[in-house]
């Protein structure tokens, strides 16, 4: 079992040129939050979650999200995993409680704010995301696009991500003609390429076969000990019990926490 605050073994290694393209990413957002203060990336006080008038799905949570940290979510189906994760991207308000993002009252930031703070936040939603009409080259490239970067500036770092989640055959395609596989490694490719503080994947090994599994893992590993916190939900007992991390185990609305 690997210790997600030590290095991997040698057979879990990066490649150089992956490790250099995570340390570039990752160094890029540290420079932004180097003076912020300590205070927890997230912070939970008493959260309840409700669905319109249906019954409360998630109860009471308190918890932080330390920088740097590394767990896994998990539960039983239907328990809120990724209602909690659109709560941690910001994409769901709370019924009631306190949640601080970055040091800020979320209830308290003005819409429009909402996005910029969201790009400090990478998430690897279940369903993929990716927009069909673009090929996966320009799906992973899309968020640096987005922000006005000249492509010479990121197109050999999304070539080499892309060979390295396996999909440097594929990089002329449109998500439609992609496996299952291939579009949730796109949608992790491009979840990385935003330079994420900190990063939410839901079930990101949901489709993919054990040995990409433990490649993905790897790269989450990495990414978390060169700074990101990492947030992983998942159902997949051989995956957590690969790496020795926090366990956020909700169940009936309640979250326990096993550091
Ligand atoms: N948009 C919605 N409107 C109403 N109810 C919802 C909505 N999204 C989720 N729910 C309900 O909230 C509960 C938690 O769902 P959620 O998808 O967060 O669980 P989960 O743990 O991620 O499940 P799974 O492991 O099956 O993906 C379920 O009872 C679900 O039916």
């Amino acid at each position: 079992m690997v210790n997600a605050s030590q290095r991997l073994p040698s057979n879990g290694r990066l490649s150089g040129k992956i490790y250099r393209l995570l340390t570039v990413l990752v160094n890029k957002s540290r420079g932004e939050t180097k003076n912020r203060l300590s205070c927890p990336l997230i912070h939970f006080e008493n959260v309840g979650l409700r669905y319109g008038m249906g019954p409360e799905i998630l109860r009471d949570l308190t918890f932080d999200i330390p920088k740097k940290s590394f767990q896994f979510l998990t539960g039983p189906s239907g328990a809120g995993k990724t209602s909690l994760l659109r709560l941690l991207f910001m994409s769901l308000q709370p019924t009631r409680g306190l949640i601080r993002m970055f040091g800020r009252d979320i209830s308290e930031i003005p819409r429009p704010e909402l996005p910029l703070l969201r790009r400090r936040v990478g998430i690897v939603f279940q369903d993929f995301r990716l927009l069909d009409h673009l090929t996966t080259y320009e799906n992973v490239a899309l968020p640096l696009r987005v922000r006005g970067k000249e492509e010479s500036s990121y197109k050999t770092d999304v070539l080499e991500l892309l060979k390295w989640v396996g999909l440097g055959e594929r990089i002329n395609v449109l998500p439609p003609v992609l496996s299952g596989g291939e579009k949730q490694r796109a949608a992790i490719a491009r979840a990385l390429m935003d330079r994420p503080e900190v990063l939410l994947a839901d079930e990101p090994t949901g489709n993919v076969d054990p040995p990409m599994a433990r490649r993905l893992l790897n790269l989450f590993l990495e990414l978390n000990r060169l700074g990101t916190a990492v947030v992983i939900a998942t159902h997949d007992l051989t995956l957590m019990e690969q790496v020795e991390a926090r366990r956020m185990i909700l169940s009936e609305g309640h979250l326990d926490i096993y550091d």
